[in-house]
């Protein structure tokens, strides 16, 4: 059956280096609409001889990319955000179809790309160097290099924005860059290709699709410098053990199984608002910043449960994600929805109490796709899975405490530290929490937001690395010192 679509889906689904589009190696896959299982056509699948051909290609961009002035790169860096800000709509619709999250919050996700790609323009000259006094006759400077082919590896639930975003401070810096788009959603990578072919010159942005073998061959390549990761802990770890072999640094943004922390003093309305929209059920709480460790003092445990539960039966009803008007998508694919019904079985059966959702939406409309509704189970303890690890999916573990100290201890109890959100109206709480607590990001009064500038990342095994800041791009290269002897 022919579908009509608002946008045409990309013709062309080959890999993209060296500034054209090549037929794979591997072969081709096929990738799903995840809300009706409509099939989008072909999508190839790199194996590690198309990623030593792009690898070659981005090499030989390198010899010149490295050595052209800092202005000219910013200049193509600003032409890419504002195609990207031309086809937001569009990028935005193909992200939808592909990935299952709304429409609206997709194209949304572009706009954002973009102006992370103006941030780092402006700061290409910021990957400057130092001098260190000697004394006469001597001088000692350093010197920021960049560090040659880079790889960035990428999860599905911005497919588009982590793309575009991403490869902004690697070419900033004056490194080429192999961008392998996320599996289970890449559309939108064609089309991104498509739209930077004539920006930069050829070589410099190269973009593959794949599975683990195209991931794995990049991190393993000799000529790949350096590697970041957006995804799962699993395989920021198997990452980190390939680039050992290699003596190769990394950067991994990963996991969380992020605190959300409600004060008896805080406004709580503005709490239960938090709370609620700290899981990102618009993504079906596939985000890795997500609050889905919500814990409530015991003294407004039932009311704030009570409320939570009613807004988010106004907020939130599934939805296709390519309409407009929809709140909250379905999940990724049929691994994925499997995955979050395990959990919803498994704390049923460990004695969570289901206070909403858990189950498919009643709309027949939604029979084919992967949706499930807004979850929440109170009662949740330590002991339990729901409380230890990442769904990446929408179910909130809501958990009641009564001491500062007992809280901490159940907050900081995981191997995992991405976000925190803490409530509050006590400034001394406030900071004394926000100290204390073991995360990379952490919001007091507020809750999900990115700000450009603010370093983003995680603690323990949520990652290494930071990015969103300067810091991003300095990350994109290695220092070298020189002592001359005049
Ligand atoms: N900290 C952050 O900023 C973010 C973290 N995530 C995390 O990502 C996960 C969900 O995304 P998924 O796509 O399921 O993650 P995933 O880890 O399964 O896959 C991520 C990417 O890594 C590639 N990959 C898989 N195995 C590889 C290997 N051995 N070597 C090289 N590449 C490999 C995949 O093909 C994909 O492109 C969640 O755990 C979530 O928390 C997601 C978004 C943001
Ligand atoms: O770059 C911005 C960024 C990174 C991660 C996320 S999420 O937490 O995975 O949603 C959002 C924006």
């Amino acid at each position: 059956m022919h579908t009509e679509h608002a946008y045409a889906l990309p013709e062309c689904r080959n890999l993209f280096y060296g500034g054209r589009f090549h037929v794979p190696q591997g072969g081709y896959g096929r990738t799903l609409n995840p809300a009706t299982q409509e099939d989008l056509g072909p999508v190839s699948n790199a194996n590690a001889a198309d990623v030593d051909a792009a690898v070659q290609a981005a090499h030989l961009a390198f010899q010149s990319w490295r050595h052209t002035k800092p202005a000219v790169r910013a200049a193509a860096l600003r032409e890419f955000g504002n195609r990207l800000r031309t086809h937001a709509e569009e990028l935005g619709f193909l992200d939808a179809i592909n990935c299952g999250n709304p429409v609206r919050e997709m194209a949304a996700d572009v706009h954002f790309a973009a102006t992370q790609v103006d941030y780092f323009a402006g700061l290409v000259h910021e990957a400057k160097g130092d001098t260190l006094p000697m004394g006469d006759g001597v001088l000692n400077y350093s010197v920021r290099e960049p560090y040659g082919v880079v790889a960035r590896i990428v999860a599905y639930n911005h497919p588009l924005m982590f793309l575009a975003a991403k490869l902004a401070a690697a070419v900033a810096a004056g490194n080429t860059v192999i961008l392998k788009a996320a599996t289970q959603a890449p559309l939108s990578a064609y089309r991104l290709a498509t739209l930077l072919q004539d920006v930069f010159p050829p070589g410099v942005v190269n973009v593959l699709s794949g599975d683990t073998p195209c991931g794995q061959a990049l991190v393993d390549h000799p000529l790949v410098k350096k590697v970041s990761l957006i995804g799962s802990t699993a395989t920021g770890k198997s990452i980190l053990r390939s680039a050992a072999e290699k003596v190769m640094p990394v950067s991994l943004e990963l996991g969380g199984k992020n605190p959300l922390i409600i004060c008896p003093e805080a406004d709580m309305d503005k709490a239960i608002e938090g709370a609620v929209k700290g899981m990102n059920f618009t993504w079906a709480g596939q985000s890795c910043g997500s609050t889905s460790r919500c814990f409530v003092h015991r003294s407004v445990y039932d009311r704030v449960i009570k409320e939570m539960v009613q807004k988010i039966s106004q907020l939130y009803r599934c939805g296709l994600p390519t309409d407009p008007a929809t709140t909250m998508g379905c999940l990724v694919s049929k691994a994925q929805y499997e995955k979050v019904m395990s959990f919803i079985d498994s704390a049923h059966k460990e004695g969570a109490r289901l206070v909403c959702g858990g189950v498919r939406p009643s709309d027949k409309a939604l029979d084919n796709g992967w949706f499930v509704t807004a979850t929440v189970f109170a009662d949740v303890t330590p002991a339990m899975r729901l409380f230890r690890e990442e769904v990446f999916g929408p179910v909130l573990a809501v958990i009641p405490w009564d001491e500062e100290e007992d809280l901490l201890r159940m907050v900081n109890g995981l191997d995992f530290g991405l976000t925190a959100s803490i409530w509050t109206k006590d400034l001394a709480r406030a900071h004394r929490l926000a100290s204390r607590v073991e995360s990379g990001y952490v919001w007091i009064n507020h809750v999900s937001a990115h700000f450009i500038g603010a370093d983003f990342g995680g603690y323990k095994q949520s990652g290494l690395g930071r990015e969103e800041g300067v810091s991003e791009l300095l990350a994109w290269t290695q220092t070298k010192n020189v002592h001359v002897v005049l």
